[in-house]
């Protein structure tokens, strides 16, 4: 994935590949370095890991998308999986909101009671993803499932909803019916309209990118059911990166 930002004087690429049976391996699924170079001269300035920075820069994106999509008095969180990405996502938007309840499902009970336990007493795992979501002000989808997990019927009218996994054209996460019946939202349109079984099998119409809400070109919806389908950028990792070498020089 390379980028170059002029704003942000970066130009770096990741590589990552993720390979989704290594979960059940207990090895890291997603497999990412970061290359950072100096845009005057093309020189390397730096090789980093880019697991990490993926974790939290999805998540930090999808929390940016939640600021503006999901209704400000939030208080019900559902995470359906729990892996790195559910961690990061609890992580990042409980900067953001001061969840009373936080619901989480998985394929194994055992992995969401885990999960359940290292957040702490707001935290509950689930037997079924409608007992996650049947409350949710927000819902988060960090699967690697190829068919939907998550439906409409369960989902609470006004609820955001941030699909992050499903990166596939022939994969999908949610209902189409959900992705049709909310206002959708996505990182980029060119990326969902190649990458996303969600945005191109439902034929869901895409509103705006989160950008067009951010510099205020395009109206967030806060007050109906939003879905932000995310498939990760480029820029994401750069600027990740960048921040990464300025926290170094100045240490
Ligand atoms: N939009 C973006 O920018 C990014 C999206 N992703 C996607 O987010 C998703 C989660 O990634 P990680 O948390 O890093 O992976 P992980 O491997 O750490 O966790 C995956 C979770 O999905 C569950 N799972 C695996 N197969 C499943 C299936 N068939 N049905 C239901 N659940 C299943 C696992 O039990 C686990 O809870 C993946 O789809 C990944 O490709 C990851 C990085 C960036
Ligand atoms: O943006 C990324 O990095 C990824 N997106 C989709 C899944 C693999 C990693």
């Amino acid at each position: 994935m390379p980028c170059f930002s002029a704003h942000e004087h970066v130009l770096a690429t990741k590589l990552v590949a993720f390979y989704p049976t290594n979960y059940d391996k207990g090895i890291p699924t997603h497999m990412a370095t970061l290359m950072v170079f100096d845009p005057e001269n093309g020189s390397l300035k730096a090789i980093m890991d880019g697991e990490v920075i993926t974790n939290l820069r999805t998540a930090a994106a999808s929390a940016v998308a939640t600021k503006y999509l999901a209704n400000p008095k939030s208080q019900v969180l559902a995470i359906i999986g729990a892996g790195h990405q559910a961690r990061s996502h609890h992580q990042a938007l409980s900067t953001l909101f001061n969840f009373t309840e936080v619901n989480i499902y998985s394929r194994t009970l055992e992995s969401a009671e885990k999960l359940s336990q290292e957040i702490g007493s707001t935290a509950k795992a689930c037997s079924s993803v409608e007992e996650a979501v049947k409350r949710a002000d927000i819902i988060v989808t960090v699967t690697f499932s190829k068919v939907p997990v998550l439906f409409a019927k369960w989902v609470k009218p006004g609820a955001h909803v941030n699909a992050v996994g499903a990166c596939r054209p022939d994969w999908q996460e949610i209902d189409p019916d959900l992705m049709r019946g909310s206002v959708l939202y996505v990182d980029s349109r060119e990326g969902a309209m190649k990458e996303s079984g969600d945005v191109i099998l439902s034929k869901a119409e895409v509103y705006a990118e989160v950008g067009e809400v951010v510099n205020g070109t395009k109206q967030a919806f806060c007050e109906k059911t939003t879905v932000f389908k995310s498939l990760g950028m480029a820029v994401e990792d750069a600027v990740s990166a960048n921040l990464v070498l300025d926290k170094l020089r100045t240490t």
